[in-house]
């Protein structure tokens, strides 16, 4: 081809692509997500992940310090999200304005020896008063809980909206993305299949044995493991989050993980609200798959948040044998097992304050 037309085929080339983004962006709606806690170790590279995502056309990012550092670092990536600081109390409304998701990894991560319910009493509090700026500010706004105990602390932003009159089950979610990345790398790596082309739902929560991954779903299926393979990965998977934590050594909880899980499960939510069809991802939600009140099961997500919550499917014995131990409000589960007491009905009041105290 002469040098001249192979000018002008690039040319066009450019065009055509700048026209088919601009098509793009005009079609698809303005999505503001707010990030509370985006100055932590999640924080941050979750601020970094969502500024690349094309669905964000505003990116809020809300700390008690930290965040003017992180916003002008972050903004000055050349992506479209517009992105702006906030720190302190009297910004917080300011950044939850007009917020379509709310991002919530604000709160103290584990040290070695320490169970996620160690982290309740303050992480409790801090969820409850964001939750009711969000009841002020972004009611409509889906939430994207991270910040753990998230199997207390989704009970408790469930407990501030219905005092403020704005709950709505379809919008607030626990994320457990984390657990979904963990069973997927590890089985891969023992089933020896690709990575990127495997699916594992996990259900019931998010701490030890309240985590269970359905490897007996899992995708591609695998007949390569055996039951004693089983039982290792779904332990591994119970026990990702104290992995990182040990290997940490008191420098904190997994940040870099989490935020890509976070990426993935907020991106998700805005796929839903675009009206993308047959998005479905694994979360802890309001829901009767079974007699607990809040569940982590595979959602469909939709314009309005949950558009379905989907059932358990088939289980193996070894699943039905976890699903009921992880139900048991027992003082006898091992270590992380004790935050069976954080599903909402079931908490010991010997571990600290129920949800309800905290809102009464
Ligand atoms: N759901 C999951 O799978 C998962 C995974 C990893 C960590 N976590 C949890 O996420 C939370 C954060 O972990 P991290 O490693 O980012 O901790 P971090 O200490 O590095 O960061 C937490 C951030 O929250 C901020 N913060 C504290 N109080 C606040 C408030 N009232 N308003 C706004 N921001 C506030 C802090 O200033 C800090 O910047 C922890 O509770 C941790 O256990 C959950
Ligand atoms: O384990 C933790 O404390 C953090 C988080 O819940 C995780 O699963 O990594």
């Amino acid at each position: 081809m002469r040098p001249s037309l192979l000018r002008s085929a690039s040319q066009l080339l450019r065009r055509s692509r700048r026209d088919y983004s601009s098509a793009a962006a005009a079609s698809q709606p303005e999505r503001k997500v707010a990030i509370l806690g985006a100055a932590g170790g999640i924080g941050q590279p979750l601020a970094l992940l969502m500024k690349l995502n094309p669905l964000v056309s505003s990116l809020s990012l809300y700390d008690i310090a930290g965040t003017p550092g992180v916003a002008a670092d972050v903004s000055h990536i050349n992506s479209p999200a517009l992105v702006k600081g906030f720190v302190g109390e009297e910004q917080l409304g300011e950044a939850l304005e007009g917020s379509d998701i709310v991002i919530i990894p604000a709160g103290v991560p584990r040290k070695p020896g320490m169970t996620r319910d160690d982290l309740f009493n303050i992480n409790a509090g801090i969820v409850k008063g964001l939750c009711t700026a969000i009841s002020k500010y972004c009611p409509n706004a889906l939430i994207n809980m991270i910040s753990n105990p998230v199997n207390s602390t989704v009970p408790i932003a469930a407990e501030v909206f219905k005092k403020a009159g704005t709950y709505d089950e379809k919008k607030l979610f626990g994320v457990t993305t984390l657990d979904v990345v963990r069973a997927k790398t590890f089985y891969a790596g023992k089933a020896n299949v690709p990575v990127t082309e495997v699916n594992v739902p996990v259900v019931g929560g998010h701490a030890g044995i309240t985590i269970l991954p359905l490897f007996s779903q899992a995708t591609p299926a695998s007949n390569a493991l055996s039951h004693e393979d089983i039982k290792a990965l779904t332990k591994r998977t119970q026990d990702g989050g104290t992995e990182v934590v040990e290997a940490k050594a008191g420098k904190g909880s997994a940040t870099l993980s989490m935020a890509y899980a976070g990426a993935v499960f907020a991106d998700a939510c805005l796929k839903g609200l675009n009206g993308v069809p047959d998005v479905v991802e694994c979360s802890f939600v309001q829901s009767t798959v079974t007699e607990l009140p809040f569940f982590a099961s595979k959602v469909r997500l939709g314009k309005n948040g949950v558009e379905e919550v989907l059932g358990l499917g088939q289980l193996s014995n070894f699943e039905k044998e976890g699903l009921e131990n992880l139900k048991v409000p027992s003082a006898n589960l091992p270590i992380d097992g004790a935050v069976a007491y954080s599903w909402s009905p079931h908490r010991n009041p010997a571990l600290g304050l129920h949800e309800t105290d905290l809102i009464n």
